[in-house]
């Protein structure tokens, strides 16, 4: 087995390795050309939270099939439309729809977006998705704001990092310790305090897992055993890719249903399921976040 990270060598379609820098800009410069909007945050939405995106003022969409490189959408409750316009005072970027590296999307396809937010000028990440709830204490309707996640599929050696690295986004062995920023969890917290939403925020860890099968009994328990309080078929790439190029991320989790960890359970999940309480929640955390853009002080890090 060849262990230099060479193109005939990294499994194919895993990693970013297959867009050339070039492509990248070439996206960016297509859209900064189409829009007057000079987005310094970029959102990318869960199942169901397109509507995230509805808030935005003064805007600029674009299909995903009418963008130079962009992946195409294939999954339910994700639109495939690119919004850019304005947000708590703001200028944001909100990807209506993200991909998904079930849908058959190489990681560095999954990722593509976030290097391009990159180039457009983007510096903060609010990422949010719909999850399952493994920790005890969750309920359905409760939005965890992650703290750190566990990335099965890049524990197992799928990461859109893989392959030569474009020292232009972000160097060979990027930290991930600080992936989700402290200042912006605090942020978070604080507006969700303020706005009497503390007996349904939570703080945790997230999971990823490949999908798109939902987990067996025995997975959830082993992945509750590791140390994660939710878990999703999303995110953990994304978040890598952000890192990667110094972008901060906020992290939220919308829990959409409770996964059983007991045989005994008759209860089960389906898409549709998910679709349905993340529209229910979906104003609470519009809210949430068109506040949290509105407070942050877009030359400096976080809070005015
Ligand atoms: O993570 P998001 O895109 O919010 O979607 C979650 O919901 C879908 C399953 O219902 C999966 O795609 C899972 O990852
Ligand atoms: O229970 C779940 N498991 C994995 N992904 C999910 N996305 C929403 N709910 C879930």
């Amino acid at each position: 087995m060849c262990l230099n990270s060479c193109s005939s060598c990294v499994p194919e379609g895993n990693s970013s390795m297959e867009t050339s820098h070039d492509e990248y800009l070439q996206t960016a410069e297509w859209l900064l050309s189409h829009t007057a909007h000079r987005p310094k945050v970029g959102v990318i939405c869960g199942s169901g939270l397109g509507a995230l995106a509805d808030a935005l003022k003064s805007q600029d969409s674009f299909s995903y099939t009418d963008i130079p490189h962009f992946p195409q959408s294939t999954v339910q409750g994700h639109a495939g439309r690119l919004v850019f316009g304005e947000l708590g005072g703001k200028a944001c970027v909100c990807m209506q729809g993200r991909f998904h590296m079930y849908e058959g999307h190489s990681l560095g396809k999954v990722t593509f977006p976030v290097r391009v937010f990159k180039l457009l000028g983007v510096e903060t990440l609010i990422v949010t998705n719909a999850a399952g709830s493994l920790a005890n204490s969750y309920k359905t309707g409760d939005i965890m704001i992650i703290k750190d996640h566990i990335n099965v599929p890049g524990l197992a050696g799928l990461n859109p990092l893989i392959g030569p690295n474009d020292e232009k986004f972000g160097p060979r062995f990027p930290p991930m310790s600080g992936a989700y920023d402290k200042a912006l969890r605090r942020m978070a917290l604080d507006i969700c305090k303020s706005r009497g939403y503390s007996q349904f925020v939570q703080e945790g860890v997230y999971c990823m897992v490949g999908g798109p099968n939902f987990e067996t009994i025995a997975e959830a328990r082993l992945l509750h055993k590791l140390g994660a309080d939710a878990v999703g078929m999303s995110t953990a790439p994304e978040v890598v890719s952000a890192s990667h190029c110094g972008l901060k991320v906020l992290g939220l989790s919308l829990i959409t249903n409770r996964v059983t960890k007991d045989y005994e359970d008759t209860e089960s999940v389906d898409h549709g399921k998910v679709l349905g309480v993340s529209k229910m929640r979906s104003e609470t955390l519009q809210g949430l976040v068109s506040e949290l853009v509105a407070q942050l002080d877009i030359n400096g890090t976080t809070a005015e």
